[in-house]
């Protein structure tokens, strides 16, 4: 397995080994001993998928008290992956990585607990597969707005299809000023 080391501490883009043949392919897509040898060793307690159609986006997302660790990955389609640092004592807080995941390069990003998370869908649908470290807690959910501009998210959709939540999500200055309130 190939593994990218990105901007933010602990955020990994990874490429499976692919085992190609005149049949198609095979994929170890998670592995206990291989993972934690890069440091992903929190047990996976919920896996999920969501399907979505193209320019819908989903995000950015994490849960406060109970952060899930999150690996990620597209099993059909292709989508932009963003991964946001909102830890005020973060170095790199504030600052994003991001990485186009499709069922054509297999790459899967490991998103740390404590990290926003969110995606938009490049293809006409795009399945999205990842498996958590913790389980949802929908009272403990919080959000940052996807097109805040003190962020400079370079997302290659213009006008995304959003839920009425993700419309709403506060700028993360808004969220870190009300941390503190
Ligand atoms: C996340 C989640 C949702 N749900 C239910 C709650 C709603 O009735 C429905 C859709 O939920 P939501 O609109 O929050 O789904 P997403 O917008 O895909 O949320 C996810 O989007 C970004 C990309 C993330 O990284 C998070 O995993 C997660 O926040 O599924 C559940 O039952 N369990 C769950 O774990």
């Amino acid at each position: 397995m190939k593994v990218r080391e990105t901007a933010l501490p602990g955020v990994l883009i990874l490429e499976p080994r692919v085992f190609g043949d005149s049949r198609g392919f095979f994929i170890e897509t998670f592995q206990t001993e291989r993972y934690a040898e890069l440091g992903i060793t929190q047990p996976f307690v919920q896996d999920n998928h969501s399907r979505s159609a193209r320019g819908v986006l989903r995000g950015l997302h994490f849960q406060r008290s109970r952060p899930q660790g999150k690996l990620v990955r597209v099993s059909r389609g292709c989508v932009f992956d963003v991964v946001l640092d909102i830890n005020p004592d973060s170095p790199t807080c504030g600052q994003h990585a991001s990485a186009i995941l499709s069922d054509d390069n297999h790459l899967q990003m490991w998103v740390p607990p404590g990290y926003a998370h969110g995606f938009c869908v490049l293809s006409e649908i795009a399945d999205f597969e990842y498996k958590c470290t913790d389980f949802y807690q929908p009272q403990d959910e919080g959000g940052v707005l996807w097109n805040d501009p003190a962020l400079a998210i370079d997302w290659p959709v213009s006008d995304p299809k959003l839920s009425d939540k993700d419309r709403q999500n506060p700028t993360l200055q808004t969220l870190l000023a009300s941390r503190h309130s």
